[in-house]
Formats: C-alpha cells, structure tokens, sequence
C-alpha cells in the first residue's frame, strides 16, 4: 500500500495525546470534601485498583484501545481508576494537555516513580521546580544554542560515520534499534556533553534505565538492586570525570595547560559547580538523566521513522531525493553543515509523523499543588475537549515549562542518521511487521533487525 504524507500531516491537530493525571496526595481530601465533583469510573479493589488491566494493555502496546477506549465510551474523556494504590484521573485530549502542562509549577506539578527518581537522582532537572529548574535549563540550553548546534553538527556526523563503519560495514543483517541505542548514547556523551565513551559505559547506564520503572524493591537479583548497583559504579566513574574537568579548568584559569571541550555541556555544567551555582550531586544526577532522557526516546523515533519509510515506498522516494539533492551539492568529503540540516524538511515531517504513530513516551503523569478543586475546572470546560485544538494536540516533546530540552539535538540525531543512511545503504525490514511491545517504555520486539548492503 503507498500513502501520500501530505495527506496525513493535517490530522496532527486530531491527534489526542494522553494525559495520566495522578492525583496522589491530595486525592484523598478532595475525594472527601467534592464527591459529586469526581468523575465517573471505577476504583476497583483496595490498591490493586484496576492495575492488572493497565499493566496487561501495556503489555501488548494496547493501552489506548484496551484500557483508555473502554473507559472513555462507558465515562467520557475524563475517568477515575486507581493505579498502583494511588487514585488516579485521567484526561485526554489537548484542552486537558493545555490545561496540565502549562500549569506546571502553579497548580500541579510532574510526578515519577520512586525507583525513577532514585536512579536519576534527586537532584536531577525532572525533580526541580521554579527557579531551580530554570537554572539547569538555562544550562543546557546554552549548549543547544545555533552556535552550539553549528559546532555540533561535524562531530555528529563524524560518529554517525564512524559508527556505520564499525557496525554496518560488512554486515547483512543488523539490528537497527540495538546498534542505535549505541549510537544515541556515544552522540549525548561524546558529542554534547564532552565525555570519552569507554567500552564498559553503555552496559553500566542501560542496567540503570532496566531498573527506572521497575518496583524499588531491592531483594537479590531484582532488576532495582542490579540498577542501584550500576548507579554506584557510574557515580563512582563520574564523580572521577567531574573532579579532573575541575582540576583542567582550574589550572587553566591560572594559565596552565589547556582547555579542551569549553562548548561542551559537562564543561558548564563543571563551571556552575565551580561558581557555585550547582553542587556536584547534581551535576552527576543531570548528567545521568540526561543519557536516560535521550537515550530509548531517540532510538525509538529513529527505529520508528525507517519502519514507516519500509512500509511508504513512495515517502521513501520523496524523502530519498532530498537527502540526494543535498549531497549532489557537496564536494566529495564534504561534511553537512546546520543550512543542509535545515532543508531537510521533508525528513523530519515523516520522523514527527511516526512520532505522532509511535510516540516514545506515551503518557505523563502529574500531581497537584494545591487542593484546588482541578474537576471543576476541567468539566466547565469539557465541551470544548471535543474540539480539535492546533496548540497542545502534537506533545512527543511535552509541552509548557518541561517541553523536552534535549528536542533540537534528538532532531539533529535522526536527520543525521537517516542522511548517511539512506544515502549510503540499501536496506529493507527483515520482518515488516514486527510487533512493538511496551514495558513501559515502547519498543520493537525483536530490536528491528533489517538487511543492508552498500550502495
Ligand atoms: C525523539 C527523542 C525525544 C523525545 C520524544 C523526548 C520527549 C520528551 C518529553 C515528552 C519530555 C517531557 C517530560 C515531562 O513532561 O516530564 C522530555 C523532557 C526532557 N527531555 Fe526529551 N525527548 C527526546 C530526546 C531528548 C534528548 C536527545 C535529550 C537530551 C540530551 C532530552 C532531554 C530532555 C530533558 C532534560 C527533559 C526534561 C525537561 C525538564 O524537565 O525541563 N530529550 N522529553
């Protein structure tokens, strides 16, 4: 089947993105003093609530359709249910979007798993609020700002080259989204934050991010012991990082020896602990989050938009002519630069597409500030949830105070790769349709294995 995607790229403003608002502490009083104000739904039994039925839509990537539709055809947009003991509200749609995300900090504010919280740190930007979080934004904004995208556009390509020459090269089979969860975590470590990729690194942070969503129980052998162990090892291995960069730029301000990395993020980040605006833990808390943040969400979109090119021929074509046209305008050797980068619009209109198909992060979750009574706010406007609304309708990047920082370089990744790519590779799906699982996170099954040869 072809499919025409200028057809579909109007439907964005339809798109309904979910919103889990998870009303943890302050559920209790407001179910209390506001009965008739709750929505309609089940709590189900003590705790459990209806957790089993959540987890097993989950499971088989059916959450919408398994849990959410049923509920919104027998409630409405809006239902009550109790997950993982908390009594929980979930909204829908962009008005319920708008409403949340632009809120953050006033009236609610956004919510992790314990376990989460524990491996990334409690100092990490997705735990502060207000000033705090301005603070470290500011700081990793400066590191995407377009001279430090200009100046990071090479050293992608240079690993993106590198990385097609020690894994592609040769090979018949690959698996596309194993070999590019390598190669997002070297482009964040290497290319954005200035740290060396050592052999043992990758293995260490992906045992971390196996335990993020697991249950914080440590017994022997659980996936949230063997993640607290790797945490330890990591900041053992940071805090080693972050000293020496210390002593560099110390040495340097006295005018010795030299500063290599000045654009890069862990240099600044090293320069606020320096000032004192930042302390070390939370230097080494943001780092850690930082690869977490980048890490399965980028791999996913990536893996995602070469499915969806597999499955549209004829995208495939448009998108292939302008990755051609761009590089008929280079000499040979001549790397991409941010203008090339730009005019790849085609690109990243079917990599948004397939993020709107396959968003990597399929929910968020958020809990109040204050017991303000959100159930009167949301239904006197629950008319208009039924409206397709432009703003806060598209949200893989979040949307409000926490629109996602890491958008301009999870943009430059995927363009990047599918240039080389495409450019330089035959390729086709060994097995098209693939299941995608969730566990919570989405994934491909069976890690996308395609089959490639040089062009
Ligand atoms: C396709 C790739 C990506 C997707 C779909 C994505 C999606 C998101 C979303 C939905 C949020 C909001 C979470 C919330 O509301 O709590 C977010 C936040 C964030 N993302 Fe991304 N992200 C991607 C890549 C990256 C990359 C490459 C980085 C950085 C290296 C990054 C860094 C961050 C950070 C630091 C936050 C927290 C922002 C804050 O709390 O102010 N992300 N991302």
């Amino acid at each position: 089947m072809t499919f025409d995607l200028n057809f579909i790229l109007p439907l964005f403003p339809v798109f309904i993105a979910m919103a889990l608002a998870i009303l943890f502490s302050n559920y209790n009083s407001i179910t209390n003093r506001s009965k008739k104000k709750l929505p309609p739904g089940e709590l189900g039994l003590p705790w459990i609530g209806e957790t089993l039925d959540f987890y097993k839509a989950q499971k088989k990537n059916k959450l919408y359709e398994h849990f959410i539709k049923p509920r919104i055809q027998k409630n409405g947009k809006t239902f009550k249910t109790r997950l993982m003991g908390s009594p929980t509200v979930v909204v829908n749609g962009a008005e319920a979007n708008k409403f949340f995300l632009s809120n953050e900090f006033k009236l609610v504010v956004s919510s992790w798993p314990s376990s989460s919280v524990q491996l990334m740190g409690s100092d990490s930007i997705m735990e502060k609020q207000g000033e705090a979080h301005r603070c470290v934004r500011g700081i990793i904004a400066t590191s995407l700002s377009c001279s430090g995208l200009e100046a990071m556009v090479p050293k992608i390509c240079k690993t993106v080259q590198f990385h097609l020459d020690e894994n592609w090269q040769g090979k018949e089979i690959i698996s596309l989204y194993r070999l590019t969860r390598s190669l997002t975590f070297t482009i964040v470590l290497e290319c954005m934050l200035g740290i060396e990729v050592k052999p043992n690194m990758l293995g260490m942070f992906e045992r971390v991010l196996e335990g993020v969503f697991s249950p914080p129980i440590k017994f022997p052998g659980s996936a949230f012991l063997r993640a607290k162990n790797a945490r330890m090892e990591i900041e053992k291995m940071l805090l080693d990082i972050l000293r020496k960069k210390r002593e560099e730029i110390h040495e340097f301000q006295q005018g010795e020896g030299e500063e290599g990395g000045a654009g890069m993020l862990l240099f600044r980040l090293v320069m606020a602990m320096i000032q004192g605006e930042m302390s070390e833990k939370e230097v080494l808390d943001n780092v850690v989050l930082l690869v977490f943040a980048a890490h399965d969400t980028t791999s996913f979109a990536i893996t995602m938009t070469f499915r969806m090119l597999a499955h549209h021929p004829n995208c495939y074509s448009q998108l292939l002519q302008e990755h051609l046209d761009i590089r008929n305008n280079k000499r040979p050797g001549e790397t991409l630069t941010l203008e090339d980068i730009k005019k790849m619009n085609y690109t990243w209109q079917v990599a948004r597409e397939s993020m709107r198909m396959f968003p990597p992060i399929l929910a968020h979750s958020e809990r109040p500030l204050q017991t303000l009574n959100m159930m009167d706010l949301l239904f006197q406007k629950a008319g208009r949830f039924d409206d397709p609304v432009q703003p806060y309708a598209y949200l893989p990047f979040g949307g409000g105070p926490r629109q996602c920082a890491g958008y301009q370089l999870a943009k430059l990744n995927i363009l990047i790769l599918v240039n080389f790519v495409v450019t330089q590779y035959e390729w086709s799906l060994v097995n098209p349709e693939e299941p995608i699982a969730v566990d919570p996170l989405p994934f491909p099954s069976q890690g996308m294995p395609i089959r490639i040869s040089p062009k």
